[in-house]
């Protein structure tokens, strides 16, 4: 089973990501993908809304029988995605966990919490978003795992590959981004 975790602040959640769930869904050839809700990200200055608003929003958008809405990391109380995959890795050890993330994620990969542990345990799938292609091209993360790259055609053998890989895969873009729907206060 390839499972597909696909974590964010989702404050609130937008059409960009029921778009970026779809297109992971096909692109990577995943049997399921999970909207990991983040208790907050690490990296954000402000405290997101309430984990259960959120939650309760993600599950009236992101209604695709594939797609499951987890407070995971509420549960197992991590925050950092390299401590949350080690402790999905070890509950769940036939499931091959892809981490998902879209290009301005990549982008500043190289700040986030022992981030090389991510690279090296997990395959990571990657989705273009407006304005970050040239910033995830050249990124730290990205120049690092150079050689660890799939080409954008063979995206759909990103869950069967042993790590280190990762695959950019580029998409029809949207540019919602929940920054935009809070600055004007219709959240
Ligand atoms: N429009 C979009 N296109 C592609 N990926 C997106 C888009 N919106 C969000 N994502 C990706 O979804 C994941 C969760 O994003 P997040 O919940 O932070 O939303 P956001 O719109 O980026 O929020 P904010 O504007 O507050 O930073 C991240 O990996 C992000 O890259
Ligand atoms: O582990 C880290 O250090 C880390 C730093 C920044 C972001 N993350 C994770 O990246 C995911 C996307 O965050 P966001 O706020 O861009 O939606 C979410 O699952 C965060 O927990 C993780």
């Amino acid at each position: 089973m390839a499972v597909g975790l696909f974590g964010g602040s989702f404050d609130p959640p937008h059409a960009g990501h029921v778009h970026f769930a779809r297109e992971a869904l096909k692109r990577f050839g995943l049997d399921r993908l999970i909207w990991l809700v983040s208790p907050g990200n690490p990296l954000k200055a402000d405290a997101p809304a309430s984990m259960d608003r959120r939650i309760a929003l993600c599950r009236t958008v992101a209604t695709h029988p594939k797609i499951h809405v987890s407070r995971a990391e509420g549960v197992l109380g991590t925050r950092y995605t390299a401590e949350t995959l080690a402790a999905l890795m070890a509950r769940f050890p036939g499931v091959r966990f892809v981490w998902l993330m879209g290009a301005d994620n990549l982008a500043q990969l190289h700040r986030w919490n022992d981030w090389t542990q991510i690279m090296d345990r997990v395959p990571v799938g990657i989705l273009a978003r407006p304005g970050f292609r040239l910033a995830a091209r050249n990124s730290v993360a990205a120049r690092r795992y150079r050689a660890a790259r799939l080409p954008d055609a063979a995206s759909r053998l990103l869950a069967r590959q042993p790590p280190p890989c990762w695959c950019f895969v580029n998409m029809p873009m949207r540019s919602d981004a929940s920054s935009l729907i809070r600055s004007r206060g219709e959240w």
